[in-house]
This record gives C-alpha cells, structure tokens and sequence, in this order.
C-alpha cells in the first residue's frame, strides 16, 4: 500500500424526503406512503492519493464537493464503497464540526479533545491557537454570534494546531479576509513541506493551480476526470466556458438533466444505503404495534 487515500467506488445517496412530517410517516408506514427518494450525491467514485498530493476538488455548484470533503474528513460514512484513510484527516469547512452553541474557547477544546489531544497538548498548544484566529474577544461568545469567516479562522486555527496528515479545505478560505488567506496558504506550505496531504475544494481555478499538483472533477456526483491538475483545470475551464455561453434557460435545463439522472439511477446498482428509512421504519413500526397491543391487553386486564 503506497498510498495516502484511496477512494473505492464510493457513493453517496440522500434521501429527497427530507421534511421531518414526511420522514415520520414513512416510519410509521414502513415506508410505504412516502418512498424514499434515493438522490446520488456522489456516484462509484475511485482515486488513490499518493503521500505528499495536494488534490484541488474542482465542479460546479451543488456538484458534490462538499460531500466528497466530508467523507474524506470522516464526519459522514459513504452510503456504499470504502474510503481508506492512512494517517489522521482535518476537515477545515465553515461550521465543519463546530458546536454553535459553544464559545469559540470551549470549540477549542472540544475540537482538540475529538481529535485525540490531550488536556496537557490542548494547554500547550492554547495560546498558539488563540494568536492564530486572531478572534480575540470573540473566542468568549458562541460561534452562532460569528460570521462564516470569523467560524472558518476558527476551523483552520484548531485543525491546523491538531497536526493531522490530511488536510481538508473546503471553500474555507474564501469566505475570510485576503491577510488571513494568505497566512493560511503559508501554513499550507509548511504542510506540503512536511510532505502531507491536502484536499482543496475551491471554485478559483488559478489557486488549484497554484497549489495542486493533482485534481479530480466532480460533476454532478459522477467523478469526470482525475490527474494531474494542469489538465484536470484545463479540460474544466474549457466545459466551464462553454456551460457560461449557454443561455440561463440552455443551463437550467442542463441543470435539470442532471438531476434527474442523479435521482433516475436506481438503487438497484448500489447495496441498499445505510440510511434507508424503510429499515427503521419497520423496526418502529414493530415497536409501535407492539407497545400498542400491550396498552390494549394492559386495559383489558385493568377491567377485569
Ligand atoms: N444532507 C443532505 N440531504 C440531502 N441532499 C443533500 C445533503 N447534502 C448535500 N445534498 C445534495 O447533494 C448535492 C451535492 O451537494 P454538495 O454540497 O456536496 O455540493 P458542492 O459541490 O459542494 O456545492 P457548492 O459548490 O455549492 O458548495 C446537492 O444536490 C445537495 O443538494
């Protein structure tokens, strides 16, 4: 094995339904008045990653970046495949694992303590974390009181502080000012120097260039292109030019096309998912019946 991550046919499936009204009948019906509307996500996905690789993730809006940067940064599983992760990954997204309820201090600790340090490494790496968010005062209010880019200097002061071998980006910069994107592509370098691994998800081309030596292209779930990034940005910018001299109505309806595909691909070619509400709607019901039919027996033993 000399790779850093490996990606094995990897997908991602939601479930459209997603209003809590419609999630509960399906439980309490089996999954029979509302059906599970599997959506790819992400579909049969595959790369390897070599130590040292710094891999921009490159697509259109809503194309699955931010999903494949998740299930690199372990914060969600794959519906079906397997991710292969050789050394320990950070994701850096606004909000990516922050509590907003806490104190810019107490995400802080959390962080650190989720990412295995411990009270005397969280100590000592403190203040270092404090000086590099330059949040000042603001670390004593919770995070919901901050805007994306205060959370996002947040995100990238603890994970960097974490010392993880895989770094995940994703849009993380964008949001924040020019001088603190510039100190974090510094550290970036370091991390290169250090022969790690980053992941950067952006939609400025000229910054995967600059700092990608690989990219892989994500188009609405399905992955186009994989390789060198050069390439890889060439062959995007050159889909991106003519995606923008379509006319709004030409891009809506490829937009749409799309989408449909990701729902049309039936289940059939993937395991069922993990989060399949049928599954659990069946085991609730069960539940339900039976705690029901105890009640009734219950009642008719009171009367007796
Ligand atoms: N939790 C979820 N439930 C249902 N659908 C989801 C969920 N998360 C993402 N999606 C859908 O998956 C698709 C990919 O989303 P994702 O956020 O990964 O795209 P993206 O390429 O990062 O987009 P952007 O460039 O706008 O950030 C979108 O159609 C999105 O609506």
């Amino acid at each position: 094995m000399n790779y850093k991550v490996k990606v094995d046919n990897v997908s991602k499936v939601y479930d459209l339904n997603r209003s809590k009204i419609s999630k509960i009948i399906s439980l309490f019906t089996f999954g029979q008045v509302y059906k599970i509307k599997p959506f790819y996500a992400l579909k049969n996905i595959n790369f390897e990653v070599q130590p040292g690789d710094s891999v921009g993730i490159l697509g259109l809006n809503g194309s699955g970046k931010s999903t494949l940067s998740d299930l690199l940064g372990e914060v969600t599983q794959p519906t079906d495949g397997k991710i292969d992760i050789n050394g320990k990954s950070s994701l850096i997204a606004v909000n990516a694992g922050l509590n907003q309820e806490l104190t810019g201090y107490e995400n802080i600790r959390m962080k650190c303590l989720m990412h295995g340090l411990t009270e005397n490494e969280i100590n000592n790496k403190f203040k270092d974390i404090v000086a590099f968010s330059e949040l000042g005062e603001f670390l004593e209010q919770p995070i919901k009181n901050y805007s994306s880019g205060m959370k996002s200097k947040l995100g990238f002061a603890i994970a960097i502080h974490t010392d993880p071998d895989i770094l995940i980006v994703d849009e993380a910069l964008s949001v924040g000012d020019e001088t603190f994107a510039d100190k974090c592509f510094m550290k970036m370098k370091e991390f290169q120097g250090q022969g790690k691994t980053i992941f950067f998800v952006s939609h400025a081309t000229g910054q995967v260039k600059k700092w990608c030596n690989k990219a892989v292209w994500i188009q609405y779930g399905e992955m186009k292109e994989f390789g060198d990034s050069h390439t890889v940005i060439n062959n995007y910018s050159e889909f991106i030019s003519k995606y923008k001299s379509l006319t709004k109505a030409e891009q809506l309806e490829y937009k749409e096309k799309m989408h449909d595909q990701q729902k049309l691909n039936k289940r059939s070619s993937l395991n069922q998912p993990k989060e399949d509400f049928s599954k659990s709607g069946l085991t609730f019901g069960l539940l339900f019946l039976l705690l029901f039919l105890a009640g009734i027996l219950g009642q008719v033993m009171t009367l007796q």
